[in-house]
């Protein structure tokens, strides 16, 4: 992944969700709509669906979908390009919806990949064909089964060399950090103040940082030992330095 002459990797966490119009400066990025409920309330929903580029709902993400904008006129205006999996949760009138608005709707029965990893082979298939390049918001990575957690972490560690993967859930945003040098924009007005730092899935790792109100210097965090939780944001930058991958997750105030 792309990294700055310094080698320092740039973040901006919240730059979907306060884009007021397609930006072309901004890298094109695939949507794609998890299983878990889709907050009506969540007012940043618009501004997400707008500005992708490539619209996918994963099997069930599709009934979250229609279910939330239920006796709305906003169910005729989210229509996926693609709804992607191997459609044991898509519900029948649901699927009959989307085609009849000019979804496609592809089934891979295949039992030993998530539907969400699917979705991102559908991302790849497309950018063969068109030659571009996109970064992946997932919405709805947390807040239901365990598993389903661990399975999109996991991924974040297996595409970390690929693209960036950002995981919104209802009230947080969360990225891969890989070994080396992050500067991350934050916007305290949508963001923070709470964060953490999540060593998660690898043994430890030494960590350092600036902008946060307890800040590790040099610090030994792995599970059983030290994991900043509940940690606060008190700058708009915040600079993380570390020698294997951890999970960056900051709360979303949308
Ligand atoms: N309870 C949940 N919590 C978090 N994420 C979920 C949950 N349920 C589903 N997902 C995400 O939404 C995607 C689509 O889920 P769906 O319920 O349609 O299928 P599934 O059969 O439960 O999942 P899969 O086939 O991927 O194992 C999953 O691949 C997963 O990434
Ligand atoms: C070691 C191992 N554990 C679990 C599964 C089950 N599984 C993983 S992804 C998936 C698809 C769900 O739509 C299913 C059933 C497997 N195949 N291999």
């Amino acid at each position: 992944m792309s990294t700055s002459l310094k080698g320092v990797y740039f973040w901006s966490v919240t730059k979907f969700l306060t884009r007021a119009v397609k930006c072309i400066n901004e890298p094109p990025y695939a949507l794609i709509i998890l299983n878990q409920p889709i907050s009506r309330r969540n007012n940043v929903f618009h501004t997400l669906w707008e500005n992708a580029n490539l619209k996918i709902c994963a099997d069930g993400g599709g009934n979250q979908l229609h279910e939330a904008f239920e006796g709305t006129d906003k169910q005729q205006m989210y229509i996926p390009h693609y709804i992607m999996g191997d459609l044991d949760s898509l519900k029948d009138d649901v699927r009959d919806f989307y085609i009849s608005k000019g979804a496609k709707v592809e089934q891979d029965p295949d039992q030993n990949s998530t539907d969400f990893m699917k979705c991102i082979e559908l991302v790849r298939r497309k950018e063969r064909e068109s030659s571009v390049k996109h970064e992946i918001v997932a919405l709805g990575a947390f807040g239901g089964r365990v598993d389903q957690a661990m399975s999109t972490i996991h991924y974040l560690y297996k595409l970390k060399n690929e693209r960036r993967i950002y995981l919104l859930s209802d009230q947080n945003m969360t990225i891969l950090l890989d070994k080396g040098k992050h500067q991350i924009h934050c916007n305290q007005a949508i963001e923070g103040p709470t964060c953490g730092i999540i060593p998660i899935g690898i043994e430890r790792a030494i960590v350092t940082t600036t902008g946060l109100e307890w800040n590790l210097t040099n610090s030994s965090t792995s599970f059983g030992e030290m994991i900043s939780t509940s940690n606060h944001l008190i700058n708009d930058i915040v600079m993380i330095e570390t020698d294997s991958p951890i999970l960056w997750t900051v709360e979303l105030k949308i």
